[in-house]
């Protein structure tokens, strides 16, 4: 004994098994580290991991319906629940069955009867691993500064909620920000309490926006993005009106600018079925940003 399972303090584990007598014996070697739930289905898996994601599924293989490798690869096919490390627990111990688990992309296998202590470990081995990779992605996705997400992550997530778009028919908007009169921010207050500025103005920027698939990013110096999935122009005007709201809120003063306090000019760009933009949307919301940047900035411009 003296082995310290605590690696991932009350990591979330969620067990599948349509037999309750697996899911009592797995679960009562658990419940004492970690936070342990249960489904008796693939479908109720699924279901469980989209609205309140693991840390890990213990996955068992032979269920009637949706069976654990069917289970397993919905959750690998669908962006929020790929990350989750499925481990089976099966009573197959042919290596047909072991390599339909790992293709199904599955992290780990083991055959039933579990021994409770080698299960132990490679849980608390993959939970570690987890740990690691979800901070280098985090690092990967974010940026430094304002910790809001980087243009590699906006570019991926525009063109993933564009894909959508066109398959649902729905309106998709987008919002280009960016400070106004900054390069003067930094010249009088310094570089510094420029940086401050940007993470005060990312935190409005988040503060904006309610929806979950509502999404803020930097995209390159003092220029932002939001990207508002399911919006119509009318929806990306209140939300660039609760912007500048926020922004004034902030009463950030800028000697420089003839408005006295930070602002920031907007342009929007929305696409949908009946008024498909022309061209690309962060080119057309770049265009009315600048017309908003010419006709006298600290405003939106949406057509
Ligand atoms: N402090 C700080 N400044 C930055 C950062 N990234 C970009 N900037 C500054 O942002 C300023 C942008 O200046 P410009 O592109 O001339 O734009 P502007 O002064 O805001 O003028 P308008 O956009 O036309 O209102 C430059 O001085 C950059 O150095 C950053 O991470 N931190």
């Amino acid at each position: 004994m003296g082995e310290n399972f605590t690696t991932v303090n009350r990591a979330n584990i969620l067990i599948v098994d349509d037999e309750p007598i697996n899911i009592h014996i797995l679960s009562n070697s658990l419940t004492e580290i970690y936070n342990v739930f249960a489904v008796t289905s693939g479908t109720e898996a699924i279901d469980f991991c989209l609205r309140t994601p693991p840390e890990l599924v213990l996955m068992d293989m032979d269920m009637p319906g949706v069976d654990g490798l069917a289970a397993c690869l919905a959750l690998k096919e669908c962006s929020e629940t790929k990350d989750i490390p499925v481990m089976f627990i099966t009573g197959h111990g042919d290596s047909g069955a072991e390599d339909r688990c790992w293709n199904a992309g599955g992290v780990d296998f083991l055959t039933k009867p579990v021994n409770v202590n080698t299960l132990k470990h490679r849980i608390k081995s993959h939970l570690a691993l987890k740990l690691v990779t979800d901070e280098l992605r985090r690092m990967a996705y974010q940026d430094g500064l304002t910790q809001v997400s980087n243009r590699r992550y906006f570019d991926e997530y525009l063109a993933r909620q564009k894909k959508l778009n066109q398959r649902s028919g729905h309106s998709l908007a987008l919002l280009m920000f960016d400070i106004d009169f900054f390069k003067s921010f930094n010249d009088h207050y310094g570089h510094l309490a420029g940086d401050d500025c940007l993470k005060l103005v990312a935190k409005a920027l988040t503060d904006s926006v309610v929806r979950p698939a509502d999404f803020v990013a930097r995209f390159g110096g003092e220029e932002f993005t939001i990207v508002l999935p399911d919006t119509d122009l009318s929806g990306a005007i209140s939300v660039a009106e609760k912007i500048q709201t926020e922004i004034a809120m902030l009463e950030v003063n800028h000697i420089g600018s003839p408005f006295g306090m930070v602002t920031g000019s907007i342009g929007i760009a929305v696409s949908d079925n009946t008024s498909a933009e022309q061209g690309d949307l962060v080119d057309s919301a770049d265009k009315r940003l600048y017309l908003a940047k010419t006709t006298g900035r600290n405003k939106f411009i949406a057509q």
